[in-house]
C-alpha cells in the first residue's frame, strides 16, 4: 500500500488508546506557554533547543526529562490545558475512547495538591466526553522508584476522588523496582474498587511480567515486549486473554528495540495474543496513535486484516461495558468492509 493510502486507512479507523501518560503528552509549545504563565524559567532557551534534547538511550534518560517538564504544571488550569490538548489532538485522529494515566506523585511531591491535579484532568475528560464524544477511563499510576509506603499515601489521597478514578497502574524506572515491591498497595487498591494494570517487561525481565500477573493480579500488561522470551508465559497470556498495551514508537525511542522492523507486535498477533497499539508519551516519542499505527504497519507490512485486529483488540482490552465494546467493534468492522 502507498504511504498516503495507508495513512488514510489508519486515519479512518475508530481507535481506542489505552496506554498514554498525560504528562507524556506535554508538547514543548504548551510547556513553554504554561511556564511563562507560571513565571517559571525553563533550562532550555527555546522550543527547538528543548526538542533537541529529546534523544534517549534508555527509559531513565527519558524519565529525567519527563519529570523536569512536568514541573511547570502548578494550577488546575495547567492540568486542564494539558489534558484538553491531548484530547483534541487524538479527536483529530479518530480516537473515540481513551484510558489515560496520570502520575499524582510527580506533582504532590512538589507540593501541588492531589485535588488540583485531578480536578483539572477530570474537567477536561468530562468536556471531551460531552463535546468530542470521547469516552474515557482514568488510571492513577504509582511511581515504582518510590516506596510502597509513598504509594499508600497516594492511594489514601485518591479516596475522596474514587468516583473519578477507574484503575491504578505502576510506572517509572522499571529495572530494580519489581512489581513485588507493591503487592500490598495493589491489594489495597483492588479492595477499594480500582482495576489493576502495571508496566512490565519494557526494560525489565520476563520475571517482572510474571510478578505483575501473579503477585499484583493485573488485568493488562503495559508494554510486556519481553514476554516472547518465555513460552509458558505466552501460553498463559493467551489462555487468560491478558492484553498487552504496546507502544512501538516509544520502544524505538527508548532503545527497547533497535528498529521498528524488530517490533514484536506482528508475531504477537499471529500467535493469538491480544496485542494493542498505543502512544505512551507522544510528545517525546514522535507520534500519537496514527503515527504509531502507521510506523508499525509500514515496518511490519501489516495488511488491513491485521490493522483491523489491532483496532478490535484495543476495544476488547478496554474497560468499556460489553455492549459498548460491541458497538465500537461493529464500527471497526463496517469501516474495513467499506475499504474492500
Ligand atoms: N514508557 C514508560 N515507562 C515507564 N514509566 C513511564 N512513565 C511515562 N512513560 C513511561
Ligand atoms: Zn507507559
Amino acid at each position: 500500500m502507498q504511504s498516503t493510502e495507508l495513512k488514510k486507512v489508519i486515519q479512518g479507523i475508530p481507535k481506542a488508546e489505552l496506554h498514554l501518560h498525560l504528562e507524556g503528552s506535554f508538547e514543548p509549545e504548551l510547556m513553554f506557554k504554561i511556564a511563562k504563565r507560571n513565571k517559571i524559567v525553563l533550562d532550555y532557551a527555546s522550543i527547538d533547543s528543548l526538542k533537541e534534547a529529546y534523544k534517549f538511550n534508555n527509559l531513565q534518560e527519558f524519565l529525567d526529562l519527563y519529570y523536569i517538564g512536568a514541573q511547570v504544571l502548578l494550577h488546575e488550569q495547567d492540568f486542564f490545558d494539558l489534558t484538553w490538548a491531548y484530547l483534541t489532538k487524538v479527536h483529530s485522529q479518530n480516537v473515540v475512547h481513551v484510558e489515560v494515566f496520570f502520575d499524582p506523585q510527580t506533582h504532590t511531591d512538589r507540593g501541588v495538591p492531589f485535588d488540583v491535579v485531578i480536578t483539572g484532568i477530570h474537567k477536561a475528560l468530562e468536556k471531551a466526553e460531552h463535546e468530542l464524544h470521547i469516552s474515557y477511563r482514568l488510571i492513577m499510576s504509582y511511581l515504582r522508584h518510590l516506596s510502597e509506603e509513598a504509594a499508600f499515601k497516594t492511594l489514601e489521597s485518591s479516596l475522596p476522588y474514587k468516583d473519578w478514578i477507574d484503575g491504578v497502574g505502576l510506572d517509572s524506572s522499571e529495572l530494580g523496582n519489581p512489581p513485588s515491591k507493591f503487592v500490598n498497595v495493589f491489594k489495597a487498591s483492588y479492595n477499594y474498587g480500582y482495576t489493576l494494570v502495571a508496566h512490565a517487561g519494557e526494560e525489565g525481565p520476563v520475571d517482572y511480567i510474571w510478578q505483575a500477573l501473579e503477585l499484583l493480579q493485573v488485568v493488562r500488561i503495559d508494554h510486556g515486549n519481553r514476554c516472547l522470551e518465555d513460552e509458558a508465559l505466552v501460553k498463559r497470556l493467551i489462555e487468560e486473554k491478558i492484553p498487552l498495551t504496546l507502544c512501538p514508537l516509544s520502544n524505538v525511542a527508548l532503545n527497547v528495540i533497535q528498529k521498528m522492523e524488530d517490533h514484536p507486535a506482528l508475531k504477537m498477533l499471529e500467535i493469538g495474543m491480544i496485542a494493542t497499539i498505543h502512544s505512551d508519551d507522544p510528545a517525546y516519542f514522535g507520534g500519537y496513535m496514527n503515527e504509531n499505527y502507521y510506523e508499525t504497519a509500514k515496518a511490519l507490512h501489516l495488511n488491513n486484516s491485521q490493522l483491523k485486529q489491532l483496532a478490535i483488540n484495543a476495544f476488547e482490552a478496554s474497560w468499556l461495558t460489553r455492549e459498548t465494546k460491541e458497538k465500537h467493534i461493529a464500527h471497526v468492522k463496517s469501516y474495513f468492509n467499506t475499504l474492500r
